[in-house]
């Protein structure tokens, strides 16, 4: 009998769409220095100067894509826990890094199963990111510690490049591509460029030169662009795609500094000035469906490209409870080795 068990870790979402539950949640992301990375007095001003719009914004978005429910990537993350445990002869949990259920509780509730001593760690994040993967490790490591509990945890990177998971992609995509599209568009969630540098451990590559993410480098380990793209071209060259028939952008831009470009928006735009008329949106930086691929792809975007002379905007659902992922995790909880 093995002593794993496994928790599925994802963001997280505001516990309603009241506009003080989403304020809190909006508070907990930002306040985190893996996500705005800056001193904590220059944090603090930047984040309430945010908390004074955007909380009303964000409900309303948030309102308009939830579920009976509740929040469709809590949802959604809850059904996959629920699939992969009927799968598994291991106790499997959910968490989320902001809000509940959280890392806390379930690396506690894991703690106390009898014969329990490794914790698979399973960030739902194909690319990596300290915004996203580094926060929900040190979280982990803090609550370990702060509880003095008796488990190894053994976390799964970023799985942009492993078999199981493009195979789940092309599996959920295909028979939506196989529909008919003018072009397809992969959007990612972006990141301020400065994040790139500062995960960058060569000190001189990201961002360096336009092709950076073209020449392969030690950087790619820990570049969210570089493993974007290597998503992009290996589902690309596993549909059988021309290079004129797809491209890659990022989305969700929040404040003034550079993110990472191409902007989403900027693409929409310029598709629809190409006479794109069907245009299919994939969101491969996402397992699960979200605000931000419900709302600002399915909602916002799909409005942007038919104002701009589009026809149709036709959002792919991301893998959500696709077997064919749920079979991937369920083999990566099998055969994943621990660590020491
Ligand atoms: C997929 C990976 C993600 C990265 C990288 C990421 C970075 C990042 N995000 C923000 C700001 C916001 N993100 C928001 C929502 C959100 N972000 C991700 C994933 C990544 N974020 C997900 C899965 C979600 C959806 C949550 C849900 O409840 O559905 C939001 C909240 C919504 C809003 O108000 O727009 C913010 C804010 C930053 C600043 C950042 C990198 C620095
Ligand atoms: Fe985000
Ligand atoms: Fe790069």
């Amino acid at each position: 009998m093995s002593d794993r068990a496994v928790l599925l870790v994802n963001l997280g979402s505001p516990a309603s769409t009241e506009v003080a539950d989403v304020r809190r949640y909006l508070n907990q992301f930002l306040m985190d220095p893996c996500v705005v990375d800056l001193p904590w007095p220059l944090r603090r001003l930047l984040v309430a100067l945010i908390l004074i719009r955007r909380p009303k914004a964000s409900a309303e978005a948030y309102r308009s894509i939830w579920w009976e429910e509740g929040s469709p990537l809590v949802v959604i993350s809850r059904g996959v826990q629920q699939a992969l445990q009927q799968q598994l002869d291991m106790p499997v949990e959910l968490a989320m890094r902001y809000g509940e259920p959280s890392i806390e509780r379930g690396l506690l509730a894991l703690a106390q199963r009898p014969g329990v001593r490794e914790v698979l760690f399973m960030p739902q994040y194909p690319q990596h990111a300290d915004s996203t993967i580094t926060t929900s490790v040190r979280e982990a490591e803090r609550v370990i510690s702060k509880h003095g509990l008796k488990i190894r945890l053994t976390v799964v990177p970023a799985f942009y490049n492993r078999p199981g998971y493009l195979d789940a992609l092309v599996a959920s995509a295909e028979p939506h591509l196989a529909q008919g599209f003018d072009h397809l568009l992969m959007s990612y969630h972006g990141l301020p460029e400065r994040h790139l540098r500062k995960a960058d451990p060569t000190g001189c590559h990201c961002l360096a030169s336009a092709d950076c993410c073209e020449r392969p480098s030690p950087a790619h380990a820990t570049c969210y662009r570089a493993q974007c793209t290597a998503v992009s071209k290996a589902f690309a060259e596993r549909m059988g795609l021309r290079d004129d028939q797809w491209s890659q952008a990022f989305q969700s831009r929040l404040g003034r500094d550079k993110w990472i470009e191409p902007y989403t928006e900027s693409r929409i735009d310029e598709l629809a000035a190409q006479g794109v008329k069907r245009l299919l949106v994939m969101c491969p930086a996402f397992v699960a469906d979200c605000i931000e691929t419900l709302e600002e792809i399915g909602d916002r975007a799909r409005e942007q490209f038919i104002e701009a002379g589009g026809e149709e905007l036709v959002l792919v659902p991301c893998l959500n409870d696709h077997p064919r992922w749920v079979e991937t995790l369920a083999d990566w909880c099998r055969t994943e080795p621990a660590q020491a």
